[in-house]
């Protein structure tokens, strides 16, 4: 990296330190500045324009975080890199969801310091570039479509880090947790919903750090069967149990030297909780059946869609495990707070799987890229690949159209009720309107949408009538109602619906569970719990 000769403001209360930080920096050529308290640090920053700050969150006057939030709102552009105690991570971690860029843990070297401020530096240059040049494709961008849906641009430029695309702040402070944590031997705990990309984070941990070249072995904790998990885990011997004809090395022993990730850790049952925490603590561990003990040396990962808290709370996770897991924190998104993240990632896999069943699409249109800003994506990435697979396997390009948009994705916006049946102001542009079996009237102002939805003639609506329903139950299920004597009795419980769309779909897919999860869009150890669940209630 070239030398920038940066403005930097250093906050350190012991002057000594701060006195060899500035010697390490000088190096670079930076024009540094030191103050001691963190009212100081925050009048200066309000004066002047500092490209990064170095913050001791150990202050005399004030607490650390506070001026790290002041700090960021005086002085956003600042790139601010905390510096914490020796092991305390999740402190830094916090900070860094505070808009800290990065930090440094006590005791580091010059090489540690210069290196973390000049890509500090970097950061904010890029940043500052692509404020001034919207459109590039790095997710900074004001326009959405311009960023994602340009001509000639694709989803290979879009931003990348490791297997992850997407370049929202989010998802930047995500990246930069990874980078941070991937060196050290501490163990990440990754919460998220279903389909955020947990295991493509606990992956990039892994590749991240110095076991790169050791291997990754992923284990899922949820779609294994209990009584097959020990063995999974930690290997067994011949004759261990039925079936054990030979003996067998488990995940703990193939993830020697290298990482082992254990996903959905709280469907793990407490029996082997207790002896997974015995293999952390001690790192040995027994093969089923076996008698001596082996040792392996492997970083742990893990991941849960559940709030591990509440699993803790109501007794389904060990306490003592959870907070010897729960080192480094790292929450991923969900997809709907990621902003043009969206985009990007849709228009990645629009390119992949458009190439992979040999059709030629290029781009969705403007409504289409629209619906899918809005849409919550109540599965995460994983709904949004199997949507646009559905799209790309079931029609042809170069346009994703909104006729070509599946269920529930195109009959988003349409669900809800009309509020005390009133009608309320006419909207700005034109709407058609249909009236229902059921005597409601749908005003919509997409008509391809309620053609798809009615299936019935469509008029323009009387002048003067207004923007009405948005009462668009599927006209599947409205038929079979068809309005009368629709009692309370008629409705079943919503585990009974849910029971009877996945048991269809397994059937559909000739009871294969992981091919029905993902035409679900969930994971298979979703369904093996739902499945669970439905023998106890009976
Ligand atoms: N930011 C992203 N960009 C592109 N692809 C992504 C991104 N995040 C996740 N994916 C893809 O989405 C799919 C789901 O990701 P992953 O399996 O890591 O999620 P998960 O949170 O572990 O899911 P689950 O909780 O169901 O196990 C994978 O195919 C992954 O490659």
């Amino acid at each position: 990296m070239a030398a920038p000769n940066a403005r930097i403001l250093i906050v350190e209360d012991t002057l000594s330190l701060a006195r060899v930080y500035q010697d390490y920096l000088r190096v670079d050529g930076h024009r540094i500045e030191h103050v001691g308290t963190g009212r100081d640090a925050i009048n200066l920053l309000r004066q002047n324009s500092f490209d990064v700050a170095i913050l001791d969150l150990l202050l005399p006057d004030m607490d650390g975080r506070d001026v790290l939030r002041m700090a960021h709102d005086v002085s956003p552009h600042t790139q601010i890199i905390v510096i914490t105690a020796h092991g305390s991570v999740n402190v830094a971690v916090e900070a860094m969801r505070d808009g800290a860029y990065d930090f440094l843990l006590k005791p580091f070297t010059a090489e540690k310091l210069r290196f973390t401020v000049l890509d500090a530096l970097k950061n904010q240059r890029d940043g500052a570039k692509n404020r001034a040049e919207p459109g590039v494709n790095d997710g900074g961008d004001e326009n959405p479509r311009r960023a994602v849906f340009g001509d000639g641009i694709n989803g290979e430029e879009a931003r990348k880090y490791f297997d992850f695309i997407g370049a929202s702040d989010t998802m930047r402070g995500i990246y930069r947790i990874i980078d941070s944590a991937a060196p050290s031997r501490a163990t990440v705990f990754i919460t998220g919903e279903s389909g955020t990309g947990k295991e493509l984070a606990a992956e990039a941990i892994h590749r991240r750090s110095e076991r790169a070249n050791a291997p990754f072995i992923p284990l899922n904790c949820g779609a294994i069967p209990k009584d097959l998990m020990e063995s999974e885990i930690f290997g067994h011997v011949k004759g261990a149990f039925t079936g054990a004809v030979v003996d067998r090395e488990g995940a703990a022993h193939r993830a020697a030297n290298g990482t082992l990730f254990l996903d959905e850790i709280c469907e793990m049952d407490l029996e082997l909780q207790t002896k997974l925490l015995r293999f952390i603590q001690t790192g040995t561990f027994q093969k089923v059946g076996g008698s001596s003990l082996e040792t392996v040396d492997v970083r742990f990962v893990c991941a849960t869609n559940r709030d591990p808290l509440e699993e803790v709370r109501a007794g389904r996770f060990r306490e003592d495990l959870y907070y010897r897991l729960h080192v480094i924190p790292l929450h991923m998104p969900p997809l709907r707070d990621r902003g043009h993240d969206v985009l990007q990632i849709a228009n990645f896999y629009l390119q992949r799987f458009s190439s992979e069943e040999g059709r030629d699409f290029k781009r969705f249109s403007p409504d289409v890229a629209d619906l899918f800003s809005r849409y919550s994506w109540p599965g995460n990435i994983r709904q949004l690949q199997n949507i646009i697979r559905n799209i790309v396997v079931l029609n042809n390009g170069p346009e994703v159209v909104m006729s070509m948009v599946p269920r529930p994705v195109s009959n988003f916006g349409l669900e809800g009720s009309l509020v005390n049946g009133s009608i309320e102001a006419p909207p700005p542009h034109p709407v058609v309107s249909v009236d229902m079996a059921d005597g409601d009237r749908l005003w919509m102002d997409d008509p391809e949408a309620l053609a798809f939805l009615s299936g019935k003639q469509m008029q323009q609506p009387p002048s003067g009538a207004g923007l009405g329903i948005f009462a668009a139950r599927p006209a599947r299920a409205r038929d079979k109602n068809n309005g009368a004597g629709r009692g309370i009795e008629a409705i079943r419980p919503l585990w009974m619906v849910e029971k009877d769309a996945i048991e269809d779909a397994i059937d559909r897919c000739d009871g294969s569970i992981p091919r029905a999860a993902e035409a679900l869009g969930v994971s298979p150890s979703t369904i093996y719990r739902k499945k669970q669940s439905w023998e106890e209630i009976g």
